[in-house]
């Protein structure tokens, strides 16, 4: 039998006793916590072209040191579609990834909004880590799984809150992805006129459960109200796989396009570098760098396949 574990509550939900917990090990890693300002948003340095990641990341990725490689997949690794039945990952992407994820110095992890099944199924690599419902399920290479445990409360207030969008805003073309602790409701296809409208009382009623309310592409995701998000699973994956001194011991890529990426490029800020894909120029991210377009994203992981010579 594969083996289970339930991630543990943060030191915001459960009192600063806990709070030594979270005390990194090791002089330098302590020293860089007291040095390392607070993580703000800002325009980041653009990159453009295949060309720019070397001339802007000279020498930063090197062969023999350990790369973990942290993707996500919607407007990520596949291009966004109309509808998430229709996503596919362009064939340059997915022969560099499968080739990637056999490397013994490269350790893949795709961390998704999606329900995990789902993502596994579209990626379709085994032998990596997977996180689904924005982190709140997480599955090891070996498939052993570490899942965050909602509260009961909450748990019952998604029933709650699954059935009032369906009854009261699930009309106009727009629909309600239930993925069993987290929903994404997709408003695409609704008339302009009324569309604005439709999603604000949607927004309601996500926050009336006590739910955020995440901007997303013709999309709100409706995330559960803890401590816990794409950056805490980002964190957790690294610290699972590589120890507590996981940021002295390897280099990180973290690569989204999404507001809840965000996580993940802020608590990664100074420990791996992160790119944030969109098209806007004036986008304020914490990410390190902008990716101007999607399709860079094959770009990235060429470079990184040429620097370990696969
Ligand atoms: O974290 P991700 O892997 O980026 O997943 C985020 C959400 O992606 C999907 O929705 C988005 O992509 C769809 C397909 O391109 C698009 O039709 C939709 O408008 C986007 O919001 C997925 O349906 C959600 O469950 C994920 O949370």
């Amino acid at each position: 039998q594969r083996p289970t574990s339930t991630l543990s509550p943060q030191p915001s939900q459960t009192g600063a006793s806990q709070l030594k917990l979270q005390l990194p090990l090791s002089a330098e890693s302590i020293s860089r916590n007291f040095t390392t300002k607070m993580p703000e948003k800002r325009i980041a340095p653009t990159i453009e072209s295949a060309a720019d990641f070397e001339l802007k990341l000279p020498g930063f990725l090197n062969k023999n040191k350990t790369l973990a490689l942290l993707l996500d997949y919607d407007g990520t690794l596949a291009p966004i579609a109309d509808n998430p039945k229709k996503t596919v990952m362009p064939i340059a992407t997915e022969v560099i990834l499968n080739k990637l994820a056999k490397h013994p110095n490269v350790f893949l992890a795709v961390i998704s909004g999606r329900g995990i099944r789902d993502v596994q199924g579209r990626v379709g690599i085994n032998g990596i880590m997977y996180a689904g419902n924005h982190g709140i399920e997480i599955e090891s290479e070996d498939g052993s799984r570490h899942d965050y445990q909602l509260p009961v409360e909450v748990q019952e207030n998604y029933t709650h809150l699954v059935k009032e969008l369906r009854a009261n805003v699930e009309k106009n073309n727009a629909w309600v992805e239930d993925k069993r602790v987290s929903l994404t409701y997709h408003y695409r296809d609704t008339p302009v006129d009324i569309k604005e409208s439709q999603k604000q009382v949607a927004i309601k009623i996500i926050e009336a459960h006590g739910f955020r309310a995440n901007q997303a592409h013709e999309a709100i995701e409706a995330k559960p109200p803890v401590n816990w998000h794409k950056g805490e699973a980002a964190r957790f994956i690294l610290k699972h796989k590589f120890g507590e001194n996981w940021a002295d011991e390897i280099k990180v890529i973290f690569a989204g396009d999404d507001t809840t990426d965000e996580d993940a490029m802020r608590l990664l800020q100074g420990l791996g570098k992160s790119f944030r894909i969109s098209t806007d120029p004036e986008i304020q991210t914490f990410a390190d760098f902008r990716l101007a377009r999607q399709d860079l994203v094959s770009d990235l992981l060429k470079w990184i396949s040429d620097a370990y010579g696969v």
